[in-house]
């Protein structure tokens, strides 16, 4: 049995992932880091990361881009593998994060469902053919989530931009002066009700159009595909690892 640590065990998807954690004989559940009060989870927590003194096979992180220097601290003192799910991280951030992953094995994507990393693969595939065409970033979720846009859209944008990297992000759009620019990637964030992930690439070229789509409908997918991560990272060397590396 693997023994799980969950950085933002109280929130949406730190509920989800307790719940298939306490489903599973492959793992166990110490405890948990929230600063709210999580007695219905019938689970050990800590505040926060610093104060937590027992010993894991990993720590899996779905909470606040503001908690990673302590994220990074625990896992780094203790030499324990990471799996981070969280978005919203900036440059300096994502800097730390590639650093400690000298030092630690830490598996790191905006997105656990097996669907969206074959639809960057899709993806890099149509952009190389559709170089000429416009292509547009749609995603959609639920009205609390804080970061827009979501981790995944700006994965698909990285992803290709890797082929065609004259390309720049333009996040929304709006104005009496904004007519498309050939060198973009429109971004748009849609918000509301509980929507749970949907993310629609558009290749919009002269009288065709190509979507790619994919639509998450449970969170469940995002906490099966972290502990499958899990899995995969106590198993591997210090190192920065991703879904491409696991498939
Ligand atoms: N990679 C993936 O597949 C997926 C990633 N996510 C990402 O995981 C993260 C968590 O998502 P979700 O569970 O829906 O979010 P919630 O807002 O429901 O939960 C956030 C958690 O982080 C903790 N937290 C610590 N500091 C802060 C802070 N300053 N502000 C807000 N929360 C804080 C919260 O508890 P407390 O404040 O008490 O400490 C809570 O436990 C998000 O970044 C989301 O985008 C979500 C789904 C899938
Ligand atoms: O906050 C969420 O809910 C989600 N966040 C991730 C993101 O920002 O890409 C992944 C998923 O779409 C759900």
């Amino acid at each position: 049995m693997l023994k799980v640590i969950i950085n933002g065990c109280s929130g949406k998807m730190g509920r989800v992932l307790t719940k298939c954690i306490n489903e599973s004989s492959d793992f166990e559940l110490i405890c948990g880091v929230s600063h709210q009060n999580t007695d219905d989870l019938n689970l050990k927590t800590y505040s926060t990361m610093n104060e937590v003194n027992e010993k894991s096979d990993v720590v899996i992180d779905f909470s606040h881009h503001s908690t990673l220097d302590d994220v990074l601290d625990y896992t780094i003192k203790t030499k324990t593998p990471l799996v981070i799910a969280t978005t919203g991280y900036n440059d300096e951030e994502l800097g730390k994060i590639y650093e400690a992953s000298k030092i630690i094995p830490i598996f790191h994507s905006y997105n656990m469902s097996l669907g969206v990393n074959v639809l960057l693969r899709l993806v890099k595939e149509s952009a190389k053919v559709l170089s000429d065409f416009d292509i547009e970033v749609i995603e959609k979720h639920h009205n609390k989530k804080v970061d827009a846009p979501s981790g995944t859209a700006v994965m698909i944008a990285n992803a290709i931009k890797e082929v065609l990297p004259s390309l720049e992000n333009n996040y929304g759009r709006y104005g009496r002066e904004a007519k498309r620019k050939q060198n973009e990637i429109g971004i748009h964030a849609i918000r509301g009700g509980t929507i749970v992930g949907e993310h629609d690439v558009i290749f919009a070229g002269h009288d065709e159009i190509v979507e790619i789509k994919h639509i998450a409908q449970s969170k469940d997918i995002f906490a099966k595909g972290s502990l499958a991560a899990a899995k995969f990272i106590v198993a591997q060397e210090p190192g920065y690892y991703n879904m491409d590396n696991m498939f």
